[in-house]
């Protein structure tokens, strides 16, 4: 009976379900997104529905960081970008975020070695001026010691949010008029996207959110303008790789028109 249920609810037995390569082989058989956005969501609401501390969210969400990291290197996917702490996130209670603003360097001891093994370029999106030292820091070593790296870039949002991501890029382009670097009959849309924190990047294919909530929470406004939307009731520390591959599996069903017919 919990054979056939579990059969019904994911459609695989143990014995049918395919096996991890055999999915990768499936899906590279499709588009793979050049990169993939992803609000990683619940954590709170995780913790809260096992009469855990936040806190326990947190720490069980950056196992789902590990593992998505890994497969989306596995599959190959260019960028993968996390939104891991937001500027409005400054308002949660202060013992949430020094553990959050312990977490770079939690992740650098632990995954450092894994990450550069994979060839994976870190980068930092948001403001790192207003980041604790220590966590500067981390995230400095992070970028240095992975900054020769060819293979996937894990950009980490951290400290960031679009529309000051945005006003930023305008100030740098108003200077760079002003003192005559650039004519202002220069500026168009490519000129604003070599000025955000993504310069060099392509916009992301597919975002991801989880934990029901279906909104973009100012992430990546100007970058996100032709992207799927993929959202899941699933919090985030339940998340894993299967999802994600459903996610790259429904991306590849869809048919993407960029607003031509
Ligand atoms: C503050 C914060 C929060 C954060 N969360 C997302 C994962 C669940 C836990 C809470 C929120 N994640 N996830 C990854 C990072 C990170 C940042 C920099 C870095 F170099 C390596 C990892 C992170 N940092």
């Amino acid at each position: 009976m919990i054979q056939t249920l579990k059969q019904w609810l994911t459609g695989y037995t143990e014995d049918t379900k395919p096996k991890d390569e055999d999915r990768l082989h499936a899906l590279k058989k499709g588009p793979i997104p050049r990169h993939v956005a992803v609000i990683m969501d619940g954590n709170g609401r995780w913790a809260k529905k096992r009469g855990l501390p936040r806190i326990a969210g947190h720490r069980e969400g950056m196992k789902t960081v590990r593992e998505i990291v890994r497969a989306a290197d596995d599959l190959g996917i260019q960028s993968l970008t996390l939104y891991s702490f937001s500027t409005e996130n400054w308002k949660r209670p202060k013992d949430e975020v020094e553990y959050l603003m312990k977490l770079p360097e939690e992740f650098l001891k632990t995954d450092l070695d894994d990450l550069k093994r994979r060839n994976v370029r870190v980068k930092m999106l948001g403001r790192e001026e207003d980041l604790p030292p220590h966590t500067q820091r981390a995230m400095r070593t992070f970028q240095e010691e992975t900054k020769e790296n060819t293979g996937l870039t894990l950009n980490l949002a951290l400290n960031y949010g679009s529309r000051a991501e945005i006003v930023l890029a305008l100030k740098r382009i108003i200077e760079d008029v002003e003192t005559g670097k650039m004519d202002k009959d220069e500026v168009d849309e490519q000129t604003v996207d070599r000025y955000l924190y993504t310069a060099g990047q392509p916009d992301p294919d597919l975002i991801i959110r989880t934990s029901g909530e279906i909104r973009i929470s100012n992430f990546m406004l100007w970058q996100l303008a032709y992207s799927e939307l993929w959202f899941t009731e699933v919090a985030w520390p339940d998340f894993n790789r299967e999802l994600f591959f459903q996610a790259i599996m429904d991306y590849q069903q869809r048919s993407r028109r960029y607003g031509a017919v």
